[in-house]
């Protein structure tokens, strides 16, 4: 299929933190660019001035549960209006390292966040529109934490977490597969980078560019 063809599309990166799914953005994005489409790589929260503001308090200031899930509905609001929306409109195909299944899995299933409000402000946000692929990295959360020890950063609010919230994290995630086994589709993040680039390849080429 050649670029102008191709209808442009959304697809978004999922998982725990430290799963691997930064390292595998850079791969899909020349997989399409090199198909000669035009790429919009954002990422949530974050995206526009504002997100990228918002992102600061979310990942480093302490606040109730509800004030960080309307936080990040914010920052999407903003996001889908200035950058996402509009990119699709013309054509660009956006890939975004994370969205609203992200909200899913921290706040409702790490944070126990009542999932009617989840979908009423998903609901608010972005009715009837979703990714048209998603791709989550599934890994044991011990197995997450030692890669991120490894890289040596600073953890922010979201990564001192512990064990027990990744799991849950990762277990909202396979459950948020489970609604939408069309849309959202689950890497074993468990290979080498080199494997797993293969594998997102292949379900972006067959979802996307056939
Ligand atoms: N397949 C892999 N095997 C081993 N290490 C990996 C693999 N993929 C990525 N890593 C390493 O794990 C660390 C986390 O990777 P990366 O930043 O891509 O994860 P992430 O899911 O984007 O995390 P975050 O959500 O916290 O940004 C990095 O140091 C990266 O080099
Ligand atoms: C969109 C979104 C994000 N989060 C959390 C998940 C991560 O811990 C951070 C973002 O950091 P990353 O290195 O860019 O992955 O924010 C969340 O809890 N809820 C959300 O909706």
């Amino acid at each position: 299929m050649s670029g102008s063809q191709a209808q442009a599309r959304f697809i978004t990166f999922e998982g725990i933190d430290g799963a691997g799914k930064s390292s595998q953005i850079a791969a899909v994005v020349a997989l399409l660019e090199g198909r000669g489409l035009c790429i919009e790589q954002t990422r949530e929260p974050g995206g526009t001035a504002l997100g990228e503001r918002l992102r600061e308090l979310l990942l480093h200031e302490p606040m109730h549960l509800e004030t960080e899930a309307m936080l990040m509905f914010a920052a999407r609001r903003e996001h889908l209006a200035a950058r996402i929306l509009p990119a699709l409109a013309a054509g660009r195909w956006v890939v975004s390292d994370r969205f609203s299944d992200a909200t899913y899995a921290y706040q409702v299933g790490g944070r126990g966040l009542d999932p009617a409000k989840f979908a009423a402000l998903e609901a608010w946000v972005h009715p009837g529109f979703q990714p048209d692929l998603t791709l989550v990295f599934d890994l044991p959360p011990e197995v997450a934490a030692a890669r991120l020890a490894k890289g040596g950063a600073e953890p922010d609010r979201f990564e001192r977490e512990q064990r027990d919230f990744f799991e849950r994290v990762r277990a909202a995630y396979l459950e948020r597969a489970r609604m939408a086994p069309g849309r959202i589709r689950i890497i074993d993040a468990g290979g080498t980078a080199e494997s797993i680039r293969a594998e997102v390849e292949a379900i972006v080429e067959e979802c996307c560019l056939r």
